[in-house]
């Protein structure tokens, strides 16, 4: 198997079928919805709080909101009221059932579902699958996070609409070095390894550290991405504001670590600084420009015109060209 990540890659243009890139489209459908972008920022509590969420819902972009301190039904509820998707992210202990079940009883039923713990692959992800698909079975289920393709068949067969891939990519993450498993430093590879298998959308979470790594990404078999860090530190983004020698800074830290959990226990995660970059919306329409380039480098009109280009691999064991024939 060939083993890479996003810096030792690169995609190979093809000729050039438009003459601006504002006919380039990089938007998407994902669960019945069309969304502007084929990013998601990360549904931790130093990228996204309930107004950021409601934000990106107003404004055409994919939000999973993160699970941590909040009352999910008063959440769904708001957004309902302000005529909003609902999207929320659970655990799979019983208040997270209980969670379901209010919701479910108060036909408060969210558009998006996303499962998000450590290791995905487990029978405690099948069994909350198989309750929200009984109490709520519109609701769109999002199941993660995973690393292997028999973790993502499995889910796939126990019920989830989509699976997210990545354990151990992220910025904040120590899973690599506490445990010794994970994606990190081959994500990309591991997601083209998951995607060979799937017959669903994939969303790739974690590690994407350049514009270009969203291109990439969806080369390799994602529907969408899941971005952490790129996304946190902007001026609407939660989390302390610090200063340093004059320059501001934004927390970001991993929804497992202490400052998430509040104790030291099993902590995979730890706490960065990230330098305040300017307004989200500014960044996401970078984004967007440089998606549109992307498209048209890779000879297309459209999002999935990217997945026909052909790639080398830079340096190392594996480099080489890679032709789609
Ligand atoms: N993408 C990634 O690489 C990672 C992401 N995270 C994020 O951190 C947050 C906290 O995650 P998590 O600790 O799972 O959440 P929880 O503390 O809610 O744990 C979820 C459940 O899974 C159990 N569990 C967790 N890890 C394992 C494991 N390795 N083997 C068996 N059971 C396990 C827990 O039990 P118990 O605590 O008793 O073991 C608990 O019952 C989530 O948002 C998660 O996405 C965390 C680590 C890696
Ligand atoms: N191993 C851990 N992974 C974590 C933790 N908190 C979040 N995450 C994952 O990281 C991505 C974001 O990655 P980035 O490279 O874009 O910053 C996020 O979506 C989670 O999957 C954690 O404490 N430990």
């Amino acid at each position: 198997m060939e083993i890479f990540d996003y810096d030792k890659v690169l995609l190979l243009p093809r000729k050039c079928r438009v003459e601006s890139r504002s006919e380039c489209d990089p938007s998407l459908e994902f669960g019945g919805r069309r969304f502007k972008l084929p990013v998601v920022p990360a549904n931790m509590k130093t990228v996204v709080d309930e107004k950021v969420c409601l934000w990106l819902a107003q404004n055409g972009f994919f939000y999973v909101m993160h699970r941590f301190d909040l009352d999910n039904v008063k959440f769904v509820r708001r957004m309902k009221e302000a005529g909003a998707f609902a999207s929320i992210s659970v655990g799979v202990k019983p208040p997270d059932y209980e969670t379901i079940d209010r919701l479910a009883a108060e036909g408060l039923v969210p558009e998006y579902i996303t499962i998000d713990i450590a290791h995905g692959h487990a029978d405690s992800v099948q069994n909350i699958i198989g309750h929200i698909k009984k109490k709520m079975p519109a609701a769109f289920v999002i199941a993660g996070n995973v690393g292997t393709p028999e973790a993502v068949i499995d889910l796939e067969n126990w019920g989830a609409d989509a699976t997210k891939v990545g354990i151990g990519p992220g910025k904040v993450c120590i899973t690599r070095m506490k445990t010794g498993f994970g994606t990190g430093g081959w994500q990309l590879s591991a997601l083209k390894w998951c995607a060979r298998v799937a017959t669903k959308p994939i969303i790739a979470d974690g590690g994407i550290r350049e514009h270009g790594d969203i291109a990439k990404s969806i080369r390799f078999g994602a529907t969408m991405v899941m971005v952490g860090s790129m996304l946190a530190g902007h001026e609407e983004s939660p989390g302390e504001t610090v200063e340093v020698d004059g320059r501001l800074f934004k927390e970001y830290y991993g929804s497992a670590s202490d400052f998430n959990k509040g104790e030291y226990k099993h902590v995979e995660g730890k706490r960065i600084l990230e330098p305040v970059k300017g307004k989200l919306s500014e960044t996401l329409r970078e984004m967007h420009e440089d998606l549109q380039s992307s498209i048209s480098y890779a000879g297309g009109t459209k999002l999935m015109d990217i997945r026909k280009v052909n790639y080398v691999i830079l340096g190392g064991d594996n480099a080489g060209e890679h032709l789609l024939m």
